[in-house]
């Protein structure tokens, strides 16, 4: 039979409030009618197929019978059956393909699998799994999942957009590929990062799928094996820089504001720190852009620290912290911290920062060493003697947090640990390097060098630890926390700059979110299995400071925020089709 264009009513339209398929006054009261494929192509259709689920009404009325079996099966017990096949899978590299085959077939029942069982699955289409997606994904690549934009697309950015087939894109998560996680140089491959990210930002964030748009840039690979492997998907060329790098960014920027407007939110994703510091700094006065790896994690970072405090008692001001990394992770914590400490004692920000040092691969920044830095390793240059590795730097410095940003894995040593434990009660420990393998130290590690006393969080998640008869949960200090409540509140205030206080504002509603229920079990995060709720804190949170800054274009603002942001989430649940 031949499949024809039908028009579908869809029950109750009044779901998705915001974005391109927003309900206008009518169809508010009458329920709207959206033109997609019948029969066979709409089960081929991710958006619209609903599989098994389709009633015999449906069936009859969309030229379907016939295509399925004669069973109908609710969205829950479809779930059920996904979660027992997906289980079977011994290898996560095949629950990540299973969940990426699930979504290019029934986009609905993937996002509602990934918000019903979130903490099971967010280790399988986040990190670490999505790391290795990103190390496999020229063998793995089946269809499109975002926009590649090359230096062969120079000139016709414009017209690559309009290529995408959704037009009304609220969110754009855009990597060149050039540090993904803790695994270095990635090209053209990091286009699992972009999709992964988007994937909560639907899942976590409530942010429509239709809205969101992974794009790689890609200017070529240093990475050696990559350039050697006949399926390396990407351009075969070591990475432009310079003129060549910025002039295509430049028109990358340039072309999204035209096709989208200014109220799109760009998330800067796993750029190197040589180009991630300045592209935040060029675009943020122009663009509605913020960087996850430094301003997101500096947030979701802060709010764990404010957390802590709660089971260490005392200020932020009267912590020490010492990093190990001091690149995009850990010099953007760094400020946060400063700013936050500054905001609460009153003390200039030059003096909060004394409380806060760095390791990078040459050791402790100190004052000595200022001409050579980076700039945005310069205000944390402190009048200190020279200190050549982390375990001395933690025995001069004797700080009460330790983080590590430092993408490798195993540096946080038994000695480190054992030696912030020594005069420390509680050791705050964070080891944020992603994924599993970078992990500055495993969770069992930390608990177990310090006889039980840390308080610890990792950037990818580990397994409960027993130790000496008690359980301890590590919590997982990841920005996937905030980018997604983060972005819904850009989104839903029609915000067009992203500011600091915003960040700070984030970073207060996740640390509010933190319950005593949480600290009696050593928690510093609350678990993900809240997380809609959580998100839709920040989006509240978020959105409030930018009508307080007058950043905000959609007015009036509304009265209750958290319930607006709920009221705006996407909703996965099936639609009825009559
Ligand atoms: N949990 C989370 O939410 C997040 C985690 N991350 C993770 O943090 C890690 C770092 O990311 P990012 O900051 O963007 O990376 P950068 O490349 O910007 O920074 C890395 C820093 O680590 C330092 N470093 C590297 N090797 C060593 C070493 N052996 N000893 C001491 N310092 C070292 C580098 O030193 P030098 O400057 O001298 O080269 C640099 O300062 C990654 O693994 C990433 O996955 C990032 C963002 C969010
Ligand atoms: C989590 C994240 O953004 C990173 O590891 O880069
Ligand atoms: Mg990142």
């Amino acid at each position: 039979m031949e499949s024809t264009l039908k028009d579908i009513t869809v029950a109750g339209g009044v779901e998705d409030m915001y974005g391109e398929d927003r309900a206008t006054e009518d169809q508010l009261v009458t329920p709207w009618t959206i033109s997609v494929a019948s029969g066979y192509s709409l089960l081929r259709d991710p958006h619209h197929n609903k599989g098994l689920a389709f009633t015999d009404k449906e069936r009859d009325a969309h030229y379907l019978r016939g295509l399925l079996p004669p069973v109908t099966m609710s969205q829950k017990l479809q779930e059920k059956k996904l979660m027992d096949n997906i289980r079977q899978y011994q290898v996560p590299l095949q629950k990540y393909m299973a969940m990426m085959d699930l979504e290019e077939r029934n986009e609905r029942l993937f996002y509602q699998l990934l918000i019903d069982n979130v903490e099971e699955l967010l280790p399988v289409v986040y990190t670490p799994t999505v790391g290795e997606a990103c190390q496999k994904y020229g063998s793995i690549f089946k269809r499109p999942q975002g926009l590649y934009i090359s230096l062969k697309e120079k000139g016709k950015i414009l017209e690559v957009l309009k290529n995408w087939p959704e037009k009304s894109i609220q969110v754009i998560v855009v990597t060149d590929g050039e540090r993904i996680l803790g695994l270095g140089d990635l090209g053209c491959q990091g286009m699992g990062i972009p999709v992964g990210k988007l994937a909560l930002y639907t899942a976590l964030g409530g942010v429509r799928p239709s809205s969101c748009l992974p794009i790689t840039i890609d200017v070529g690979t240093n990475n050696e094996q990559l350039l050697k492997d006949e399926f390396y998907i990407g351009l075969r060329q070591r990475r432009a820089t310079g003129k060549e790098y910025y002039d295509l960014l430049h028109e990358f920027m340039t072309a999204v504001k035209q096709n989208y407007g200014e109220k799109v939110l760009i998330q800067f994703e796993d750029f190197a720190n040589h180009n991630a510091f300045e592209l935040l700094a060029k675009y943020s006065t122009t663009h509605l852009v913020f960087n996850d790896d430094i301003q997101g994690t500096a947030a979701v970072v802060l709010a764990g620290l404010v957390a802590a405090l709660k089971l260490l008692g005392g200020s932020l001001a009267e912590q020490t912290f010492l990093f190990l990394g001091a690149g995009e992770a850990g010099t953007g914590i760094a400020e946060l911290i400063a700013l936050e400490m500054s905001k609460q004692s009153k003390a200039p920000l030059e003096e909060t920062r004394k409380k806060i040092f760095l390791v990078d691969s040459k050791g402790l920044i100190v004052s000595s060493r200022k001409d050579s830095l980076q700039h945005f390793k310069k205000p944390w240059a402190h009048e200190h003697e020279p200190v050549k590795d982390l375990l001395n730097a933690v025995k001069a410095i004797k700080p009460t947090v330790l983080i590590g940003s430092s993408g490798v894995g195993q540096t946080f040593t038994k000695e480190v640990i054992e030696a912030m434990a020594s005069f420390n009660e509680k050791p705050v420990i964070l080891a944020l390097s992603n994924p599993t393998s970078q992990s500055e130290c495993t969770a069992e590690e930390a608990y177990t060098w310090s006889q039980g006393r840390a308080i610890f969080a990792s950037g990818s998640p580990f397994d409960p630890v027993e130790y000496k008869g008690k359980v301890y949960l590590p919590g997982q200090a990841n920005n996937a926390y905030i980018f997604p409540g983060l972005g819904l509140g850009l989104v839903i205030s029609g915000a067009i700059r992203v500011h600091n206080a915003m960040l700070l504002a984030a970073s207060e509603a996740l640390a509010g979110q933190v319950s005593k229920e949480h600290f009696d079990k050593g928690l510093i995060y609350p678990p993900f299995s809240n997380i809609r709720k959580i998100s839709a804190h920040i989006a509240a949170n978020v959105a409030a400071k930018a009508y307080e800054l007058g950043v905000a274009t959609h007015l009036p603002q509304p009265e209750n925020l958290v319930k607006y942001a709920e009221s705006c989430m996407y909703n996965p649940n099936y639609r009825t089709y009559r």
